[in-house]
């Protein structure tokens, strides 16, 4: 589904707020270029400026500096209609659903319709097919606080896809969810992204819905891409510290900081898996080795895992270990004190 042609391409993108405590710099010369048919992840702490980039891709926000391009035009340069158009080719969900409570699901469905003056039938006719998508067409007379928080995002979503739109930006969409409902939440964004062709944007903190969903990855750090590229690329190789400690995770990260040795991490591509290289390795150096946290993903149908080790303390045999591991062509970091 995916193509090499860009949908939406950013460039030098900056967006400062200016309130009463002096600007805030939410991004800062953000370059990135997302193809059309592919889902693609932006991940980030908390304050990184995730909300702000993506509300600046469909003009919720305005840039105060670069230029959002939307199938090779310049939004900026759009004259309001044509602009307006570019915007409702962009469909979003939120973390809390924003639904309308005083409407039914039908007529939550129905009200970007009605805004683009679309025939009442017409509308009726469009939101039952997009309910039936979501699995909720038996629900359409209920109101938002008779359903569930999974039902919620799957009316948002049916809303989003009312007008057709050709990317749906999906802001912490899954963030307010258990992980069941998270689970087939994403599988219905997946669905809709293979079989209606459209370009997804999903922004959360969580890898876990980058690893479930994703092509591509940009991580964003304080303002800033730290690191773009393909999801597996960037959990086997992250280079980017913030990469590293959202790749690695928090449980992980206390795991490590315990030890004092020098640690190492080897990351599997699916082609191999831990037992086998632990043992080869161990029965080839002759020298034991403290496996301090190991985990697999399942990252578009493939297996890759990894591994953090304590190298042993004598120089010589930290060395056999390092020089295995390069010969056996195996992928692995130092991992540095306190810079995951
Ligand atoms: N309307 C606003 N006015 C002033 N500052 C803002 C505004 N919106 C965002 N910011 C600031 O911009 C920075 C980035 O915020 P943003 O919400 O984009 O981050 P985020 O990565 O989405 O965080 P979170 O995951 O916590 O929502 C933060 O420092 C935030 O306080």
């Amino acid at each position: 589904m995916q193509s090499e042609e860009p949908i939406i391409q950013l460039v030098g993108l900056g967006k400062e707020f200016f309130t009463s405590n002096g600007p805030i710099k939410a991004l800062d010369d953000i370059n990135l270029s997302i193809e059309r048919g592919e889902i693609f992840g932006i991940i980030g702490l908390s304050g990184a400026g995730k909300s702000t980039l993506v509300r600046c891709i469909n003009y919720l926000e305005v840039p105060t500096s670069g230029d959002v391009l939307f199938e090779n035009q310049s939004l900026a340069a759009m004259s309001p209609r044509k602009q307006r158009r570019a915007r409702q080719s962009m469909g979003m969900i939120f973390q809390q659903f924003n639904l309308l409570a005083q409407r039914n699901v039908l007529q939550n469905v129905c009200f970007p319709l009605e805004i683009a003056n679309v025939p009442k039938k017409e509308a009726i006719k469009r939101s039952m097919e997009l309910l039936e998508l979501v699995g909720l067409k038996e629900r359409a007379k209920a109101y938002p606080s008779q359903l569930s928080g999974g039902q919620k995002q799957r009316v948002a979503i049916a809303r989003a896809l009312a007008t057709n739109p050709k990317i749906l930006l999906c802001d912490e969409a899954t963030s307010a969810l258990d992980p069941n409902t998270t689970k087939s939440i994403l599988g219905l964004l997946k669905e809709i992204n293979k079989n209606m062709g459209v370009t997804v944007v999903v922004i959360t903190h969580e890898m876990s819905v980058i690893e479930a969903i994703c092509d591509r990855v940009a991580i964003i750090d304080q303002s800033h891409i730290a690191e773009v590229g393909c999801v597996a690329d960037i959990f086997s190789g992250p280079k980017s510290k913030i990469g590293r400690q959202l790749i690695l995770g928090d449980a992980a990260e206390q795991a490590i900081r315990f030890g004092s040795n020098r640690r190492i991490r080897i990351s599997f591509d699916g082609r191999s898996s831990f037992e086998p290289v632990l043992s080869n390795m161990i029965l080839a150096c002759k020298v034991p080795v403290n496996i301090m946290h190991a985990e697999t993903r399942d990252i578009g149908g493939t297996a890759m895992g990894q591994m953090v080790i304590q190298l042993p303390e004598e120089e010589i045999d930290q060395n056999r270990i390092l020089n295995y591991l390069k010969t056996a062509n195996i992928n692995f970091e130092e991992v540095k004190d306190y810079d995951l």
